[in-house]
């Protein structure tokens, strides 16, 4: 056996203030994120959301002390992750890719090729599978792989998911108690998973099995759990005038709270590490919701971050992918080409009569939405939600 490694993948996030912009440029960019009617028209959307979104998303940046804590505490998780194995007899390295930021995914694989590794583990840090998140990393690797004949003589094999791996939800479970049992009524605390959102098209028409993966997540750790609480699931951080899976984080609190829940305990489900949607999303806004419904007692279970157990999970995840039949890019789930994850209309491919009259009305759109946005410090992207 030659060299092993493995490579962590995640999503990324700003460092700084000043990244802000061109990760969300990155991010609108990957049409696993938004696929519009023609690819022509993805970098200018991409720029145009980008540019208008970055003051908001900047604010809620500055409020979790400037910057994402993404970076630091995957390294993190990646080295106590190497630690782990080393100490259980493996010889392995441990590699970051991020999708849309530092440290990239191509820079991992430049370095994973210069250290000559032979047999590699590809683990995303997403405990289920999207389209929009692990998917959208295996294409871009697909991509690398059919590209480079250097690449196609190492040994490779992707974990999927690994939402029912016993030592994850462990580490759930675990981390889930911890904080009931701070609650003065541990037993009477409504358990409120919130997952990240998703739009409904992935779900239905692109096959993306995200939303059955996070049903089935919730209910193994309940079972686990083995506790008397009501429990609830809903999705966050919806993006976009089109439908996401539903209910929605915020109106599934005002809900229960109509009902006369006074204790929520709220378990981010569908990320390992603490970032904005966990820091700021969940932590400020949701809180402030939940108490001006009345709940009053709002305890945020934390994510399992370093966890030793989680870390332990990662190690023996590794382990055994290198013990299975390897499982290729190729084996994963792929979006259906007609997948629509932004509004419609008639359209035909090419450079057609229909391809120059719609590059015309987007080339407008975004015209008079910059238009818009500098005289009125509002733009028509706030009227559908994408800002
Ligand atoms: C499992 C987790 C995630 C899914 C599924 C997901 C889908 C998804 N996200 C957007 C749009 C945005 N995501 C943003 C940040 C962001 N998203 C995730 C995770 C998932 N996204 C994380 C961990 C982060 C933040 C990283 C950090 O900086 O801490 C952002 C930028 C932040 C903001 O401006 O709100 C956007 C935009 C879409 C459209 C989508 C599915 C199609
Ligand atoms: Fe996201
Ligand atoms: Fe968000």
């Amino acid at each position: 056996m030659g060299r092993v490694g493995v490579l962590l993948l995640n999503l990324g996030g700003p460092d700084t203030l000043e990244d802000v912009r061109p990760f969300l440029y990155n991010l609108f960019s990957d049409p696993e994120i938004i696929r519009l009617p023609s690819p022509l028209l993805q970098a200018p959307l991409a720029w145009l959301i980008s540019t208008l979104r970055a003051k908001k998303s900047q604010e809620n940046y500055q409020k979790i002390g400037g910057g994402s804590p993404l970076r630091r505490i995957t390294e993190a998780q990646a080295q106590a992750l190497r630690q782990q194995l080393h100490q259980d007899g493996h010889d392995v390295k441990v590699y970051v890719g991020m999708r849309y930021w530092h440290p990239f995914t191509d820079a991992a694989i430049a370095q994973i090729k210069q250290d000559d590794i032979r047999q590699l583990v590809i683990l995303p840090l997403y405990p289920q599978f999207s389209i929009s998140t692990s998917g959208s990393s295996f294409r871009q690797l697909e991509r690398m792989w059919e590209a480079d004949p250097e690449l196609q003589k190492i040994q490779y094999t992707v974990v999927p998911s690994w939402y029912h791996h016993p030592g994850y939800l462990e580490t759930m479970t675990q981390l889930i108690e911890q904080t009931l049992d701070q609650l003065p009524q541990p037993d009477q605390a409504h358990i409120f998973f919130s997952a990240h959102g998703v739009p409904v098209s992935y779900v239905e028409e692109a096959g993306d099995p995200y939303q059955q993966e996070i049903e089935d997540c919730v209910g193994l750790i309940m079972k686990k759990l083995n506790r008397p609480n009501a429990h609830t699931l809903a999705y966050q951080s919806r993006v976009g005038p089109v439908d996401w899976l539903q209910p929605y984080t915020d109106e599934e609190i005002e809900r229960l709270a109509h009902q006369g829940v006074k204790e929520l305990a709220v378990v981010p489900i569908s990320f390992v590490s603490e970032h904005i949607e966990t820091l700021e999303e969940i932590d400020m806004e949701y809180r402030e919701v939940a108490e001006e419904a009345g709940v009053e007692t709002f305890a945020r279970v934390p994510a399992p971050d370093t966890d030793p157990t989680f870390i332990k999970s990662l190690a023996d995840l590794v382990v055994q992918a290198l013990r299975d039949r390897p499982v290729f890019f190729s084996d994963t789930v792929r979006p259906q080409p007609n997948l629509e994850n932004y509004p419609q209309s008639p359209w035909a491919w090419g450079l057609t009569p229909s391809a120059e009259v719609w590059n015309g009305r987007f080339a407008m759109v975004g015209f008079l939405a910059v238009m818009l946005e500098a005289l009125l410090g509002q733009g028509p992207l706030h009227v559908v939600g994408l800002l």
